[in-house]
């Protein structure tokens, strides 16, 4: 060991050197190697350590190392210079200070039993570190109870006396349970009596004066903690280990400061606890939290800041190696997990993060905390005190390490420099307004005047260059009498008009991201805004500080949590949860919702995708689950605990979790109605997915408002299933357009079920009887006249016109109708199919004809952009024509455009039936999914 060796050297006889200057060199020789403390106790960087030690300073220069002997290397080092020290010095005994102390923190919740107190007793004993120091808080509730029975003493009510009795008892008991009969107990007994006989004076004379002071009030709650550091030290002598207990108020002066909190002096306290520790030697030390004294003596109370501040003075003052606070959490969530399921534990906080979260409402640490063990650089860990198997957040110095790993455990992978999100709910905005503030010297320093004369906290800041409106959020509660404050201020400047305003904007809420690695990275704004975007959240004022730690977002607090939600879940990637509601289960909606339930797991687990069914609207019943419908047993539920079905409810419903940030709405049906409400639903932010072609080949001018409405919105609607069912048509198009290609002309056969068939139309069965084979398979629409009539595949036609641009009306493709005139009005889907053989000879003649020719019969849909038009006919094809080698529902659609003019680009496949209409549709969720940041 170094030290030993450089001790070695000091008594190393006939040296030379005098024994001042062996100290020197041994310093010297230890600087890089160890942290010397400087007489005044702060760490003594190697440059400056001194060349030569003078008299005078020789006796505190102590060493700080992780070796085990720190203690003995500071008093060999002493040794060195014995000779010269007085006989007064020598009997100095300095408080060893080092890494070696390790500082804990118990809050009430942990010591609210005896049990409790026994197992934190047990936490103690296990940490190996050589010397520990235990900050405690009063039991549970004990502090209250305190303040309430004080009240009740001031305000003459005499009940205080039985209440001091019941926490006289509820520690007697403790005492009783958790400490062996003998001098523990009787020590402790004898002192919880002392003690409660002094309060009952003292409560006595409050309750004849009718008054109490601050500093008497200070002193009576302050007996909460006192109790439970004498209990919690006695507990861990019982487990074996040398303890003593120490009285805050010997040891820590604290000076008041305005707005009810306190300072600490540590020089003082520095030098009381010399004092004390020499008295009082121990490697185990149980503090009181919460209580300190003034420098004159009267005890007083750190304030609202309470123990973990005492805990974080206490380890500057041993320069503890570490502190570990433990709760009953499992350390800083990335949000409010209350707010946020997927919330994620945060291994590791710099302290200006910590800092941040906390003032942000994230109840970790009181930003206090953190002042006095960052001038130490001692790392602080929040561990829970119920869950050892955690090992919760620890707070340190940002070092350069943690830029170069983005990714720790399960900390975020994408956006990684954003570490956390914090919100403060109950704020208003106040907006000052008008044209002669801006370039006029002193319009800020008038308006936070103002706000400071009302007594209210300002939370954020926020001023356009433009200088024509400051904004700023203060607590709701505070906001009424800002603004007054401030008309009466600028009474002048509002008569004259040089101010237009001042506004309060209620009911807002404040969302901070934080995240030291935020600054100098790019884009991380970007990412935050666009999620709010994409959640449909309106941002209402924003600020960012230079130092770049922390974006903070003012949104309507009705949005906050859903808007919290959309943030995290973007930049920790969690599962993309979307609250999906699905409308008509007929066919499609079944068979879909089949599918969902078969693939959740799937897409859950590997996909991070996270998709709820909220609800599924049926036309006359509808089935609403707050946390997502059971997909096993939706029929039966819906059949048995089905509500009547009201499509305003639904919607309302679907955004009612605001924890879920998107939100989407399949609609099922074949339904005009149910897409009359696709606009309303995209002025929500509610993403549209269907297989219903009405709202796409409805009116035009509908149509176009549809989608330039929703074009400007941050809303996706996606149609992919109104052609060809799950085949890629709507994409391909979409592809062609998007790259420059020009389309030229698209025909095809758009029907499956009319090319089922006409492919089976083959003179063996009767064009009626295929009709109702095709109904069978799920090929036709609800009413097979719209197949059967030419309107499904005009549809269609409609649809690949407009979405080529052309400015179609369904009224102009005008199709062949297949369906007897007799059958087209005044008969249900029912009476019509039963009644549709009676017309059989037509269609079998037609077909005789085409055969003679060696040609067959197929419904053809053409989209021509030459001639701007729609057209939809029954034609005859050559046997050999690719058209006629169709099967099953296929459907072939051919592109001819500009750079596919010699051969067509050409989809064939599957163009009607449940399951790949279905599969259509729920490839257009996944790719909702994606757009809305899921994996790809
Ligand atoms: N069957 C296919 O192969 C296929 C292929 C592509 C597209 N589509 C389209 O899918 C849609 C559904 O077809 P399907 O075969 O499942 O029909 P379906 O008749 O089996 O199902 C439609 C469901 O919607 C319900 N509904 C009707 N109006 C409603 C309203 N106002 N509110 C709530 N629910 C209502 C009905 O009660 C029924 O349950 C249609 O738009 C159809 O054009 C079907
Ligand atoms: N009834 C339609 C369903 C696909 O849109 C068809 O037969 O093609
Ligand atoms: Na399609």
């Amino acid at each position: 060991m170094e030290m030993a060796a450089a001790a070695h050297g000091v008594n190393v006889k006939g040296s030379s050197m005098s024994p001042l200057e062996v100290a020197s060199s041994s310093l010297q020789r230890t600087a890089r190697t160890h942290s010397w403390l400087t007489p005044a106790g702060r760490i003594a960087h190697p440059s400056f350590m001194p060349k030569k030690l003078r008299h005078e300073d020789s006796l505190r220069w102590e060493c700080r190392s992780s070796e085990n002997a720190p203690k003995r290397c500071s008093i060999e080092v002493q040794a060195a210079v014995a000779d010269l020290l007085t006989q007064e010095d020598k009997a100095v005994v300095s408080v060893p200070k080092g890494e070696t102390w390790s500082v804990h923190k118990f809050g009430g919740t942990c010591v609210g039993t005896w049990e409790r107190i026994w197992n934190v007793s047990g936490i103690i004993a296990d940490d190996p570190s050589l010397r520990k120091l235990v900050v405690v808080s009063a039991m549970s509730k004990v502090t209250d109870q305190m303040y309430s029975l004080l009240n009740k003493a001031q305000n003459k009510d005499d009940s205080y006396e039985a209440d001091l009795v019941e926490v006289y008892e509820k520690h007697r008991e403790a005492a009783m349970s958790l400490l062996s009969e003998g001098t523990e107990l009787d020590g402790f007994l004898n002192n919880l009596q002392s003690d409660v006989k002094n309060l009952l004076a003292i409560l006595r004379a409050i309750y004849i004066a009718g008054h109490c002071t601050e500093s008497f009030s200070d002193l009576i709650v302050g007996h909460g903690e006192l109790w439970s550091a004498q209990m919690l030290a006695a507990s861990v002598r019982k487990r074996g280990l040398l303890c003593k207990w120490m009285d805050a108020r010997d040891v820590l002066v604290v000076n008041p400061t305005s707005s009810n909190q306190v300072d600490p002096d540590f020089e003082a306290s520095e030098e009381r606890l010399e004092a004390w520790y020499s008295q009082n030697q121990a490697d185990t030390i149980i503090v009181t939290g919460f209580i300190a004294s003034t420098s004159d003596n009267v005890p007083t109370t750190l304030k609202r800041d309470g123990s973990d501040f005492s805990a974080a003075i206490f380890a500057a003052l041993f320069r503890a190696g570490q502190v570990t606070i433990w709760t009953d959490v499992d350390g800083v969530y990335s949000a409010d997990p209350r707010k946020v399921s997927e919330a994620v534990i945060l291994k590791t906080l710099s302290y200006q993060e910590a800092w941040e979260m906390s003032y942000f409402g994230a109840n970790v640490l009181h930003p206090r905390t953190i002042i006095p063990v960052m001038r130490y650089d001692i790392p602080i860990t929040i561990r829970n005190v119920f869950n050892l198997s955690v090992p919760g957040t620890k707070i340190s110095r940002f070092t350069a390490v943690d830029t170069e790993t983005p990714q720790l455990g399960n900390e975020p992978e994408g956006c990684s420099s954003v570490k956390g999100f914090a919100t403060i709910d109950n704020v208003a905005l106040i907006n000052v307004e008008g044209t002669g503030m801006a370039g006029v010297p002193g319009t800020a320093s008038t308006i936070f005047g103002a706000v400071k004369d009302a007594g209210a906290n300002v939370v954020m800041i926020s001023q356009a260059s433009s200088e024509h409106s400051v904004c700023f959020a203060v607590p709701e509660k505070e906001a009424k009498a800002v603004a007054k404050t401030l008309e009466a201020k600028f009474q002048r400047a509002l008569a004259a008009g040089r101010l237009s305003k001042v506004d309060i904007i209620p009911n807002c809420s404040i969302l901070a991201a934080v995240g030291q690695r935020m600054a100098s990275t790019p884009g991380v704004s970007a990412t935050l805004f666009n999620a709010l975007a994409k959640a449909n959240i309106n941002v209402r004022a924003i600020a960012q500080g230079c130092s770049e730690y922390n974006v903070t977002i003012v949104v309507n607090r009705e949005d906050s949590v859903k808007a919290l939600k959309a943030v995290h879940s973007r930049v920790y990637l969690s599962k993309t949860t979307m609250s999906v509601g699905i409308v008509g289960p007929g066919l499609i909606g079944g068979t879909l919702l089949k599918q969902l339930n078969e693939q959740a797991a799937t897409l859950k687990e590997e996909f991070n995708i996270d998709l709820r069914v909220m609800g599924v609207l049926g036309s006359k019943t509808m089935l609403l689950n707050d946390r997502g419908i059971d997909l096993d047993s939706w029929k039966h539920s819906l059949k048995e605990n089905g509500e009547p079905a009201n499509i305003q409810k639904f919607t309302e419903h679907l955004q009612s979790n605001h924890s879920i940030p998107n939100t989407v709405i399949v609609d099922c049906t074949a339904s005009a109605e149910v897409a009359t409400h696709y606009h309303h639903w995209i002025t929500r932010g509610i993403h549209i997915i269907t297989p219903n072609k009405k709202a796409n080949s409805g009116p035009l001018d509908q149509y176009l408002r549809l989608r330039a409405l929703q074009r400007q919105s941050y809303t996706h609607y996606f149609y992919e299933a109104t052609v060809g069912a799950g085949l890629p048509i709507i994409s391909t198009l979409r592809g062609l357009l998007e790259t420059g290609d020009k389309i030229q002309r698209i025909e095809g056969i758009f029907s499956g079920t009319l090319s089922y068939i006409f492919n089976n139309f083959t003179g063996d069965k009767s064009f009626s009887q295929i009709v109702l084979e095709a109904k069978a398979s799920g090929y036709t629409e609800p009413d097979p006249r719209d197949d059967l009539s030419g309107m499904d595949v005009a549809r269609k036609v409609t649809i690949l016109a407009r979405e080529s641009g052309l400015k179609l009306e369904l009224e102009n493709v005008r199709p062949d109708s297949l369906v007897p005139e007799p059958l087209r009005e005044g008969c249900s889907t029912k009476e019509f199919l039963s009644r549709l053989q009676e017309f059989d000879a037509d269609l079998t003649k037609l077909r005789a004809e085409a055969e003679k020719s060696n040609e067959v019969l197929r419904y053809v849909g053409i989209v021509d952009l030459r001639e701007k038009t729609g057209s939809v006919k029954l034609e005859r094809y050559p046997k050999s024509h690719p058209f006629a080698q169709l099967s099953g529902s296929d459907n072939i659609i051919s592109f001819t455009t500009q750079r596919y003019h010699k051969q067509p680009l050409i989809v064939r496949g599957p163009g009607a039936g449940a399951e790949v209409t279905a599969g259509g549709v729920f490839s257009d969720i996944l790719r909702l999914a994606s757009y809305l940041g899921a994996p790809s």
